[in-house]
């Protein structure tokens, strides 16, 4: 969702035809977004709500084009909403084969695909959740009181989220949920403010974390690290961290707290963006109040868009008081989203409102002081190429414009390096590009789950560094 929600609007885009634009929106990985696609036909049928516009893209594989051709031609024929409640159905999945991860070279637990096209399965045990996505999640996760006080204390903030709102075309779009950010101390509410940017942007939404969400995020990092740890030795191939993925012990230290009010608040498919938390993010997500439903969807590789075709989504049932971690297998693999919900059992306390705290860890070493910046001069985004088989895996600094359609960005695109452990060249303890060829067998995994903590030093300014023959500018890969 950060990809285009995190901030308020401030060009005006060029205007091609919308209706170029929704072709467009599905052949560029960078927009491929559901959230882009939704702002994309909103604009276009504006007389549509949301949820039905979801169906018909969901309905023609994701295609905005098809799927506003369809909605302008009448023909609704495949799209057909179930009427049943929120929360779905308990789907037997133990008749599904799971085979050994051991040896796939995925870097997710290797399952028979569970789901075909146009299907939803619906997981509801923690056993399931692990089995077959790169999550894990914890019911009753807090005791009792401490889980009302914190929702209590987050329904009192929630008045103060704001939508996040971008421009298309002539229309100001906004987040169909509402959020706000918050970090651990006053001088990041500050640094937060002046010196990290989002999408071209300082962040005006940020708060400091509230005295609640700070006890709990104690108690989230210890779970969170254990569960880190089981995952790694239990789903791992060879029981081993993935390449890039951090040693450090995870440090929660900033968290978006979003708000979903009543069943109609959503938040399209995506992935978290990787900018600040570097390769192979971990997040704590805790939810309170309103039970709604995570969907994850595995992303297929451009090439097989036939086999993307049959799968289908899977739904992870969220009750109040559960911690779900997204595990290092998940942003550059999987999207997720909150889906709409036709039905929902008011809460207690929160009535209709679900929140969430997803509990982040921001590395020092990509501070937007020692990241790349374009040629526009401003901070680059970090991405993961997701789609295209060739350079599948691959990380890259790019101008912040140029995954946005209609934004007019200065083209800059640089590969980045990353060593075994996530680390940029600039930072203390770098080891040498993992992207290199391989000569130590480090190659598929890395050798011990070991946990330290280490400094997060630098060893000089990115400014100061030389460029690397592999990170000269190259074309943009996607
Ligand atoms: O509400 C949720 O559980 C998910 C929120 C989310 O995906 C995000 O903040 O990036
Ligand atoms: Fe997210």
């Amino acid at each position: 969702m950060e990809e285009i929600r995190k901030h308020k609007p401030k060009r005006v885009r060029p205007s091609p035809e919308a209706i170029e634009l929704a072709k467009t929106a599905n052949t560029d990985e960078s927009a491929e977004d559901t959230e882009f696609k939704l702002a994309v036909l909103t604009s276009l049928h504006p007389d549509k709500p949301q949820e039905v516009l979801l169906d018909y893209l969901t309905a023609y594989g994701g295609s905005a084009y098809k799927a506003s051709q369809a909605m302008s031609s009448g023909y609704d024929g495949v799209v057909k909403r179930k009427k049943t409640a929120a929360n779905g159905y308990q789907s037997s999945i133990h008749a599904f084969a799971t085979q050994s991860a051991e040896g796939s070279g995925s870097s997710s637990p290797a399952v028979k695909p569970l789901t075909k096209k146009g299907k939803t399965l619906h997981l509801y045990t923690p056993k399931d959740v692990e089995n077959h996505t790169p999550c894990s999640i914890i019911h009753n996760f807090l005791p009792k009181e401490d889980a009302d006080t914190l929702l209590k204390e987050l329904l009192e903030e929630a008045p103060s989220f704001e939508r996040g709102t971008f421009q298309l075309f002539e229309k100001t779009v906004q987040s169909p949920h509402t959020w706000k950010f918050y970090v651990d101390t006053m001088d990041a509410v500050k640094e937060q403010q002046s010196e990290y940017v989002y999408d071209g942007l300082y962040e005006a939404q940020v708060a400091k974390t509230t005295p609640e969400m700070l006890r709990v995020s104690s108690i989230v990092k210890e779970t969170v690290n254990e569960e880190v740890t089981r995952r790694i030795r239990d789903f791992h191939p060879s029981g081993k961290r993935l390449k890039f993925q951090s040693p450090e012990t995870w440090e929660p230290n900033a968290s978006f707290v979003n708000c979903y009010d009543g069943g109609k608040e959503n938040v399209g498919y995506h992935s978290d963006q990787l900018t600040y938390l570097g390769p192979r993010a971990i997040i704590g997500s805790l939810s309170l109040g309103v039970a709604r439903e995570f969907r994850v969807r595995r992303i297929v590789p451009q090439e097989d868009a036939s086999s993307a075709d049959e799968q289908g989504q899977i739904a992870i049932h969220l009750p109040h008081n559960s911690l779900l971690v997204m595990h290092a297998e998940m942003q550059e693999e999987w999207k997720h989203s909150i889906a709409p919900a036709q039905a929902i059992d008011p809460h207690p306390l929160a009535l209709n409102k679900r929140i969430n705290i997803t509990y982040r860890c921001y590395k020092d070493y990509l501070h937007p002081k020692y990241t790349p910046k374009c040629k526009c001069g401003v901070s680059c985004v970090l991405r993961c190429v997701q789609k295209r088989r060739a350079t599948r895996g691959r990380y890259m600094w790019m101008c912040y414009a140029n995954y946005k359609p209609g934004e007019k960005g200065c083209a800059y695109f640089v590969w980045a390096e990353f060593d075994v452990d996530g680390k940029p060249p600039w930072a203390e303890g770098y080891k040498g590009n993992a992207n290199l060829p391989v000569v130590d067998g480090l190659e598929k995994g890395v050798e011990g789950g070991g946990r330290t903590e280490k400094g997060t030093g630098f060893k000089k300014d990115r400014s100061q560094m030389e460029q690397s023959p592999r990170s000269k500018i190259e074309q943009s890969p996607i």
